[in-house]
């Protein structure tokens, strides 16, 4: 394969953007001059998505495309992908590295719309409203204070707590619940929650159990049914985290059972491509299950926001090589380079690397200006200042170096 190599002007630059992302993006990548931006409403797979990353230099998506090491494989210009979402876990973040192709997210931008519409479940759950409103769309009225309970005073759970975690724990608090958490850290409880040493522990004290754990090896079902049976009779269960969270068989058969009184599910194992696919689950008989089609981000705020963050981190690293917050990558953070021109090299992590660097710019006479390196086990990526009139025989020089995965020179 030959050394990816990139050095085209800034309108030969090809953004592909999927999934609907707000327009915002698009509005930033214009006023920073990238106008070849072609965009998707849904997620791409198979052989469409094979299409669209023939000649894409940088990638937006969210949640729903899938970039494993194979689909990368076929991305051969692919220089940055923008995850306009929290999670990353779609994407093979170390094939990525490996072909060096830093990851940048949005870590905060859609953290409170996901807190606001789980602290409105909590109250749309213990009053069985779900149930409720189904029973008088088909024609029924119950008024009655059967299983309907205030939150204030009730024991609301936190499974991970962190940015939405937290913001949840602080608004459930000024409705008057207590908030118990368990975390993989130890964390700084806000207001008077407080941290458990075990998952049974919040299980089997909470009333509502909210899951906000990434999508990891230790998460994956981690309520299933040993841990349903854990939680008290008649509580409630929220997951707008990862599909994979939770075993929907197993909260299939505490519902039937009526273990639990009712649930809140934004995520899905399998989720469709779109909003013109079909959706199926287990989970759709069940009138007291709130069911989302994994929106608790997506609010105008949040999605216009993310649109922002996530496109100016690609401006800034296709303009500057600013790598700082991708969350697969050597970070480095640069100031600008005007004047000079700029090379990239991202390069294995062997010994000898930056002397054979160093080497074939003094044997081609070319003057360093400025340097700046950072690696991990992997992967270097050594920025490198040069007088422009040196930058395309420095960009050669830099390219041939064996070991070299990606190298590439900003004017
Ligand atoms: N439904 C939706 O639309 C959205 C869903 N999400 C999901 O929510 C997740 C959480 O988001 P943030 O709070 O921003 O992430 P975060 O990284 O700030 O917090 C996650 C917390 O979970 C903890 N954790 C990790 N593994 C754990 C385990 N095995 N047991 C207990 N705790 C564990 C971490 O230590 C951390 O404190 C994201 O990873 C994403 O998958 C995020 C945004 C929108
Ligand atoms: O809005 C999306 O597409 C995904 C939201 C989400 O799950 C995330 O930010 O991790």
């Amino acid at each position: 394969m030959n050394t990816p190599r990139l050095s085209h002007p800034k309108e030969k630059i090809k953004f592909v953007l999927l999934e609907g992302i707000h327009p915002s993006a698009i509005d930033t990548l214009d006023q920073a001059g990238y106008a070849r931006v072609v965009t998707a409403p849904k997620a791409l797979a198979g052989d469409e998505l094979a299409e669209v990353l023939k000649d894409a230099h940088f990638l937006g998506i969210r949640s729903r495309t899938q970039l494993t090491a194979e689909v990368l494989a076929q991305a051969p210009r692919l220089t940055a992908i923008g995850a306009f979402c929290i999670g990353t876990n779609q994407i093979d973040l170390r094939a990525a590295m490996l072909r060096g192709i830093p990851v940048f997210n949005a870590p905060f931008s859609n953290t409170r719309s996901v807190a606001e519409l789980v602290l409105a479940e909590v109250v749309m759950l213990m009053r069985g409203i779900p149930h409720k409103n189904a029973v008088l769309h088909q024609g029924g009225w119950v008024k009655s204070a059967a299983g309907s309970h205030e939150v204030r005073g009730k024991t609301l759970g936190i499974v991970g707590y962190g940015h939405i975690g937290t913001q949840i724990g602080v608004l459930a608090e000024h409705l008057g619940m207590q908030v118990v958490f368990v975390d993989i850290e130890a964390k700084l409880p806000l207001g008077n929650a407080r941290q458990l040493s075990s998952l049974d522990a919040v299980l089997q004290a909470a009333d509502v159990v909210s899951l906000h754990v990434p999508e990891t090896p230790e998460t994956q079902n981690m309520i299933a049914a040993p841990q349903l049976a854990r939680m008290k009779p008649g509580s409630h269960l929220i997951n707008a985290s990862r599909g994979t969270v939770v075993d929907i068989d197993a909260l299939t058969d505490a519902l039937e059972r009526k273990h639990l009184a009712g649930a809140a599910i934004d995520v899905f194992p399998v989720e469709p491509q779109g909003n013109d696919a079909r959706f199926d689950s287990p989970l759709v008989k069940f009138d007291n299950v709130l069911l989302t089609p994994h929106i608790g981000g997506s609010t105008a705020e949040a999605q216009e926001n993310i649109g922002r963050e996530v496109a100016a981190k690609l401006v800034r690293y296709s303009d500057n090589g600013s790598t700082v917050t991708a969350v697969n990558f050597p970070e480095v953070s640069l100031p600008g380079h005007a004047g000079r021109s700029r090379l990239l090299h991202i390069h294995r992590n062997v010994p000898g690397m930056m002397a054979r660097v160093n080497e074939r710019f003094s044997d081609a006479g070319i003057n360093i200006a400025a340097q700046y390196l950072r690696t991990n086990d992997d992967v270097g990526y050594v920025v490198i200042d040069v007088d422009s009139d040196a930058s395309e025989a420095a960009l050669d020089s830099l390219c041939g170096i064996p070991g070299t995965i990606r190298c590439r020179v900003l004017y």
